[in-house]
């Protein structure tokens, strides 16, 4: 078996960009429309965080949602990538938390702004462990579970996206060049929801990877 490429793209820090509405069940419980392409955004990599450091509700929000998804590193960069090929620039996975703040965008959708205050506050993207191309067997059908304090809230998986990866990759690269230590945060499942200072999220993907985090507000740090 060749040996095992790590890709270390919290040292390289390159782009977050985050896909929107991939999954038809969660664009419908948010009463938005399901996308004909993909809705992207892009998420400062000032919002990783890992297991241990906690999620900061920033202050002023309302409500804080929770997105389990799985993210995609890309190792191989380039820039109009063929779908067929587009699998060959994956150096492995994450699981993520696209964390958002639905107050923020709430106003920005009504002010046709970006997303970029909603999506990109400190530690707005909880992340795992860098995955292993090999430990993943089909990226196109990976479980992705969240529990909030205990309680089963996001239960998905990859099969059900509207666009598949290669499809994403592709589709980003044709917009802007993918790089080296780029993540992508590929949507999504249903059943995303509020939570508040003082809950713990509890996430899985497979039996491979789980992680928590305990959620605060600005004023308890
Ligand atoms: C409305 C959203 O924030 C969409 C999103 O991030 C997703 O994963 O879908
Ligand atoms: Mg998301």
């Amino acid at each position: 078996m060749s040996a095992r490429k790590a890709v270390n793209f919290r040292q390289v820090g390159r782009k977050i960009v985050g896909a929107a509405r991939t999954y038809k069940e969660h664009a419908v419980e948010l009463n938005n429309p399901i996308p004909s392409e993909p809705l992207i955004f892009l998420k400062p990599t000032s919002s990783y965080i890992e297991q241990g450091q906690s999620i900061i509700i920033p202050k002023d929000t309302l409500e804080l949602h929770h997105e389990v998804e799985l993210g995609v590193v890309i190792d191989k960069p380039g820039k109009n990538i063929p779908e067929a090929s587009a699998a060959g620039h994956i150096g492995g996975y994450v699981l993520a938390l696209d964390m958002t703040n639905r107050t923020e965008q709430s106003k920005a959708k009504k002010a046709g702004h970006s997303w970029c205050i909603a999506k990109g506050f400190d530690t707005a993207c909880p992340v795992s462990r860098f995955i292993y191309k090999d430990e993943i067997k089909d990226f196109q059908n990976v479980s992705l579970k969240l529990k909030v304090n205990g309680i089963l809230k996001q239960d998905g998986n990859t099969k059900d996206m509207i666009f598949s990866i290669p499809f994403l990759i592709s589709w980003i690269s044709c917009r802007m060049s993918l790089e080296h230590g780029d993540l992508i945060l590929t949507g999504t499942p249903p059943g995303v929801g509020p939570v508040s200072a003082g809950d713990t999220i509890e996430c899985s993907l497979n039996d491979l990877i789980c992680m928590s985090f305990d959620v605060k507000s600005e004023n308890m740090v």
